[in-house]
């Protein structure tokens, strides 16, 4: 699959089912994932996977946690249930680095992970990145023994997608009021 048909046929998929890919297929591609621009190259990320009772311990924490009514734990347990891989992705910013301050560690990590979902996609896999409201959960950062410093970004969801025809290669939408060309006589320079 192209870099183009990657990007126009992607979408978030909210139901999954197995395969999901292995831990080393997750590696192989979070390695490539991981080229994505990252300033000082200080990866400051890592990734939890959690699959059968992990993930379902993990799920049952969501759903406790997230403070809608109870037919939306309710929605969030199952989906985290019957979803194979649920990778928690977290923060692990470098303090104080003066080169590569805070907000672009977190691009980086934005980055890698935009490209860790093109990649799933490319190869058969869907996902979606949810955050639910859930990662400021005390309770969830301890159950995954997350480190002070560190900063829960949210849940990759992962599997295969279980829809019956495959995604519309969308149109891409007009951007051009988000463009302007600077030109120093436009500037009165
Ligand atoms: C940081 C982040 C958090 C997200 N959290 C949620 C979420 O909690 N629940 C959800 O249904 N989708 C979540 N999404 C997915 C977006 O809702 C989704 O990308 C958007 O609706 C566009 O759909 P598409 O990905 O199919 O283009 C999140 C996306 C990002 C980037």
């Amino acid at each position: 699959m192209d870099v183009m048909t990657a990007v126009l046929t992607r979408r978030s998929e909210h139901h999954l089912a197995e395969p999901a890919p292995s831990d080393q297929e997750f590696t192989y591609l979070l390695r490539a994932a991981a080229t994505a621009p990252d300033h000082g190259r200080l990866r400051p990320w890592r990734w939890i996977l959690a699959r059968d009772q992990g993930r379902h311990a993990l799920a049952r924490c969501l759903a406790d946690e997230h403070p809608g009514p109870p037919a939306h734990k309710e929605q969030i347990q199952a989906n985290a249930h019957s979803t194979p891989l649920l990778a928690t992705l977290v923060f692990t910013p470098t303090p104080h680095d003066t080169t590569v301050p805070e907000w672009e560690q977190l691009a980086a990590t934005s980055a890698m992970t935009s490209s860790l979902i093109l990649l799933l996609h490319a190869r058969g896999f869907g996902s979606v990145w949810r955050t639910d409201n859930l990662t400021e959960s005390d309770r969830i950062r301890r159950l995954l023994r997350l480190n002070p410093g560190e900063r829960l970004l949210g849940w990759l969801y992962i599997g295969t997608p279980q829809r019956l025809t495959p995604p519309r290669r969308r149109t891409p939408e007009d951007v051009t009021d988000r463009i302007s060309v600077f030109t120093p006589e436009l500037m009165g320079l």
